[in-house]
């Protein structure tokens, strides 16, 4: 495997930016506990994610590794391993120009994933005219379809999911919802994917209190 280069410097300036990302998330109560995950692409083919397993409010620069950024592969033998969920950020980075990828079990977007997904299918959440809707840098920001992953137990096939649709699908909105799981989102740098996950987690809790999320049809149907 080729080592991606990364200098130290710039591993430390965004890790430190993912680490006070992750306690504002956790503090939001959107990453409780060890969930959720944060990543930035680094120069050099490399990105930078946060460990597995750790407790997202309690998080330092130094809780991060490298790895690369197109197959989640870890750049070099260390402490700490990788999220869980690495592959799915890789397949965001292979599949569109993403600069940052942030994946969170908040509560609102965490809610409408359980009732619109399936256990087996790919599914849709269809949002329309909401004005929030023109924080996601649209190509036509009056309405989106954010795809709805099932939560399969083997994470790389989720991931392998999310090349697939990405990849078929060319104006896809820079967000996805895993059922029972959770959201990610991204964009060009942290503060966007971060920006964009608000939208979205404000999407969902307005479509909950209006009443506009079909409940779920036959999860195992
Ligand atoms: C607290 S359980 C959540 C995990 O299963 C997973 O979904 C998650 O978001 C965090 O995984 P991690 O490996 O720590 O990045
Ligand atoms: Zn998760």
């Amino acid at each position: 495997m080729t080592r991606p280069a990364v200098d130290d410097g710039e591993r430390a300036r965004a890790g430190s930016e993912l680490a006070a990302v992750s306690r504002a998330l956790y503090e939001r109560g959107w990453m409780p506990g060890t969930a959720g995950n944060l990543s930035v692409r680094l120069p050099g083919g490399a990105a930078l994610i946060t460990a597995s397993g750790r407790d997202k409010g309690d998080m330092t620069a130094a809780d991060m590794v490298v790895v690369r950024a197109d197959t989640g592969q870890e750049a070099a033998p260390g402490p700490l391993r990788a999220s869980a969920e690495t592959t799915i950020h890789s397949a965001i980075y292979r599949t569109t120009d993403a600069g940052a990828v942030v994946h969170v079990h908040s509560p609102y977007a965490t809610a409408v994933a359980c009732r619109t997904g399936h256990r087996t299918r790919l599914t849709s959440l269809r949002i329309e005219r909401l004005e929030l809707l023109k924080g996601l840098g649209l190509a036509d920001p009056a309405r989106t379809e954010v795809p709805v992953f099932p939560n399969w137990p083997e994470v790389p096939r989720i991931a392998a999911d999310v090349a697939d649709h990405l990849a078929a699908t060319p104006h896809a909105p820079p967000a996805l919802l895993i059922t029972d799981h959770g959201i990610t989102t991204w964009g060009h740098d942290l503060a966007q994917a971060r920006n964009r996950l608000e939208c979205l987690e404000s999407i969902c809790r307005l479509l909950l209190l209006t009443g506009s999320v079909p409940p779920a049809q036959g999860k195992e149907g």
